[in-house]
């Protein structure tokens, strides 16, 4: 039985081979950051009123202008497509049946022109700056063609991640069948099966560059490092901005300073995360990081937090805290491998209404009722609770009390 999702991603790790489901599920390094997304949540408790007359909930919202039947935006994840065949299309699909907002990854198996021709606006895509400045370009004029609403410049990709998973199990694009996979890939072969319906197994973007190599596989980071640019820098938002006219948002900002230098260079959103505990390890997780972008911001842009979300409770917790909406990453990528499209709208459907629940019985009906008297800021649960789960592994296996591998 689905009730939540993290029996989605239980489906999807049944569904999905090793490689692919753990490039999903995983993490940097120890992990730490990827535990704290989930744990910063857990140290939020709520501040409830009775006799609240909620029979008339709404968590509608809008997100620059957009209107949104929910608070929900579905974050630009690349390779998506393989996850299920035409994946990025699908979760497009479904963010637009219920009414949420679809992301783009420059990234993605299927490209910007397919998603826009099957999904309806508002959707947005996420941009990588790459050293040829030509093809970055390029990839913003085709996003303007298309009809794409904001431009989302992701930040905390300097260099990729260390995700030792997916060196270890030697995940490339396209996946190849190896000897050490052999065995899993038998164990897999629906997902072999379904991934023959899907229009390529590469990054779709770049088919016409002439920046895929012709016959090798690539690994992600090894690939991405050679192309991405390490030297972007505020001045950039400036070029940016002499070749897309609409709004930007920058994804991956975790500190006051940064927020404030994001509003003075005029950008409309930002987007509070760490990539889902995909890039720097320690970082703090996303929520606790929230309140102080807000504070920075005054207002001056929106403010999306990004990380962790797996209940509807976190989204109502971080709107709480001042953010305008939440960005998911793997809880749709669970879905769709569970059922594709149907799979990422269940992924949405259980979201909405656990928010919709936890307002009632939060006694604040609407999205706009919530501010940080919603929470019991009084008692925040102490922040050594939260542990990296390498760590715990670690003091797991040396018979170790909590807290010892760090000295916390
Ligand atoms: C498989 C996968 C691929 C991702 N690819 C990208 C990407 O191409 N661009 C980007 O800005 N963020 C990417 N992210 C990060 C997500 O946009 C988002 O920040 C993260 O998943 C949020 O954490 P959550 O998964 O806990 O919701 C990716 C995340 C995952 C899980
Ligand atoms: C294909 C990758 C570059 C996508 C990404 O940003 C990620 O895996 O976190």
């Amino acid at each position: 039985m689905i009730c939540n999702i993290e029996d989605l991603r239980q489906r999807a790790r049944r569904r999905l081979p090793r490689a692919v489901f753990e490039y999903v599920d995983g993490g940097a390094e120890d992990e730490y950051t990827l535990g704290a997304n989930r744990s910063a949540f857990e140290r939020y408790l709520f501040r409830a009123r009775a006799l609240v007359d909620v029979s008339t909930r709404d968590q509608s919202t809008t997100v620059l202008g957009e209107k949104l039947a929910t608070p929900l935006i579905l974050g630009p994840t690349g390779l998506a497509g393989l996850v299920a065949p035409w994946g990025e299309v699908l979760a497009a699909k479904a963010a637009a049946n219920k009414g949420a907002l679809f992301t783009l990854s420059t990234m993605s198996i299927c490209t910007i022109e397919e998603v826009a021709a099957a999904a309806p606006p508002p959707l947005w895509f996420q941009l990588y700056v790459w050293k040829d400045r030509g093809i970055t370009r390029s990839l913003v004029e085709r996003a303007r063609a298309a009809g794409y609403r904001a431009l989302c410049l992701t930040v905390d990709v300097q260099d990729m991640g260390n995700r030792e998973k997916d060196r270890r199990n030697g995940f490339i694009v396209p996946p190849r069948v190896t000897l050490s996979n052999f065995l899993d890939v038998l164990r897999h072969l629906g997902w072999v099966m379904r991934m023959s319906r899907s229009p390529r197994a590469t990054f779709g973007n770049f088919i016409e560059t002439g920046a895929l190599p012709k016959k090798d596989a690539v690994s992600v980071a090894g690939f991405t490092n050679r192309q991405f640019d390490p030297s972007v820098s505020w001045k950039d938002i400036e070029w940016l901005r002499s070749i897309w006219s609409g709004p930007i948002v920058l994804k991956g900002i975790s500190c006051a300073e940064d927020a404030r230098l994001a509003v003075e260079h005029g950008v409309q959103a930002l987007i509070v995360s760490n990539h889902g505990g995909r890039q720097l390890d320690f970082l703090p997780g996303a929520l606790d990081v929230l309140p102080e972008v807000v504070d920075a911001v005054e207002g001056r842009a929106e403010v999306i937090l990004d990380g962790g979300i797996r209940r509807g409770s976190d989204v109502v917790k971080a709107i709480a805290l001042g953010a305008r909406a939440c960005m998911v990453g793997r809880p749709f990528l669970y879905g769709l491998a569970h059922d594709g499209q149907a799979g990422v709208e269940l992924s949405l459907d259980i979201l909405s209404k656990e928010i919709d629940r936890t307002l009632a019985l939060l006694g604040r009906p609407r999205l706009a009722d919530l501010d940080r008297s919603a929470l019991r800021l009084d008692m925040l649960h102490s922040q050594s609770e939260s542990r990296a789960p390498a760590l715990r592994v670690l003091e797991g296996a040396r018979g170790l009390p909590a807290g010892s591998a760090t000295g916390t």
